[in-house]
């Protein structure tokens, strides 16, 4: 198939081959050839390339690699995924470049190759990023037979949560009314709507809240999902006493929005209560504020006490099933 092609002779070929790289205008998914003493090096966008090289368009062969990053490392390197982004978390960044390069160039099929630049940061909890290969942040990732449009540099989004979303998501019956109060681009959402809940998913994020409407199109329940965008202390007040269920994913400060919490809570309401608590006592502070924020309105009862990962050194990310019933 006829692709645009850096064409220069074989002695140039390396050298030409490394700025191109550089610039990230190598098409991976092409062969690179030599014919006739000329190198035919396959490039992303022709008119870039053009501006230093002669590209002419050329037949070269589809790339169909079985390597391994491994295999060109001679090591495993630990890398996320989420669509055909590959999500690294390294410290140096060499060693970060080489990993990506190695990633590029292997089957895994990579678009875009980040390395992590900063922690999860600020009231909407977004990181950012060093783009090692490819551009694009925006990707689509699928979740238990659901598919999310999203972008990386611009919402949060962890693939490593899915198996504790499923666990929420299973408990979920129709009709009920569930509340997510930090909804981002809707993964706990989107699934409970397709299990035929009444959803409102709420996010401060405007771009979340435009990836939460797009998602809720794809996976077909917009019918079934209301996506607000805002702080969900002042949504709260459009649906007080409404909901069956409320799911409280924000883990450093949920104990902030418990009184929110309480306001949209109806006569008998389940709580997915997300925290981050030392290993010494991971439940207990949890516990006391659903407590001091329900009680003498509601009787609490705590119904699930759940590790849902290590957080960092002593310290656990957990989880609290609790039923709040109105007195
Ligand atoms: C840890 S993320 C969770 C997102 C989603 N539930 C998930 O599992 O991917 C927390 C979300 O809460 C949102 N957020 C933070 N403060 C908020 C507030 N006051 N009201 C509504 N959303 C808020 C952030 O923008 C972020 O998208």
């Amino acid at each position: 198939m006829n692709v645009p092609c850096v064409r220069v002779p074989t002695s140039e070929g390396e050298a030409t081959r490394r700025v191109l790289a550089e610039r990230d205008l190598v098409d991976r998914s092409h062969e690179i050839t030599v014919r006739d003493g000329s190198l035919y090096i396959p490039v992303t966008d022709a008119a870039a390339a053009r501006a230093e090289f002669d590209v002419v368009e050329f037949d070269a062969a589809a790339r169909e690699t079985q390597t391994m990053p491994a295999d060109v490392l001679g090591f495993d390197p630990t890398y996320e995924r989420l669509g055909d982004v590959v999500i690294l978390d390294e410290d140096d960044p060499d060693r970060a470049r080489e990993i990506a390069d190695a990633i590029a160039d292997s089957a895994l099929r990579a678009r875009t190759v980040v390395n992590r630049a900063s922690k999860v940061k600020g009231e909407l909890r977004v990181r950012e990023w060093d783009v090692l290969v490819g551009e694009s942040t925006e990707t689509v990732h699928r979740e238990y037979g659901c598919e999310f449009l999203l972008d990386i540099a611009q919402v949060y989004f962890s693939p490593r949560l899915a198996t504790e979303r499923h666990r929420v998501v299973e408990q979920v019956g129709e009709g009920e009314r569930a509340f997510d109060m930090f909804a981002g681009v809707g993964p706990f959402a989107v699934p409970m709507a397709k299990r035929g809940a009444e959803v409102v998913g709420c996010d401060l994020n405007d771009a979340a809240v435009d990836y939460l409407r797009e998602n809720a199109r794809r996976n077909g329940v917009e019918e079934r999902l209301t996506a607000v965008q805002g702080d969900v202390r002042e949504a709260a007040a459009d649906y007080e006493d409404w909901a069956d269920r409320l799911v409280m994913n924000l883990p450093h400060s949920a104990d902030e929005f418990l009184d929110a919490a309480v306001r949209l809570a109806g006569e008998e309401c389940v709580l997915h209560y997300y925290d981050i608590q030392h290993e010494d006592d991971p439940f207990g502070p949890g516990i006391d504020a659903i407590r001091a924020a329900a009680e003498p309105a509601y009787d609490v009862r705590v119904d699930t006490e759940r590790v849902v990962r290590s957080y960092a050194p002593h310290e656990y990310n957990v989880c609290l099933d609790v039923t709040l019933f109105a007195r």
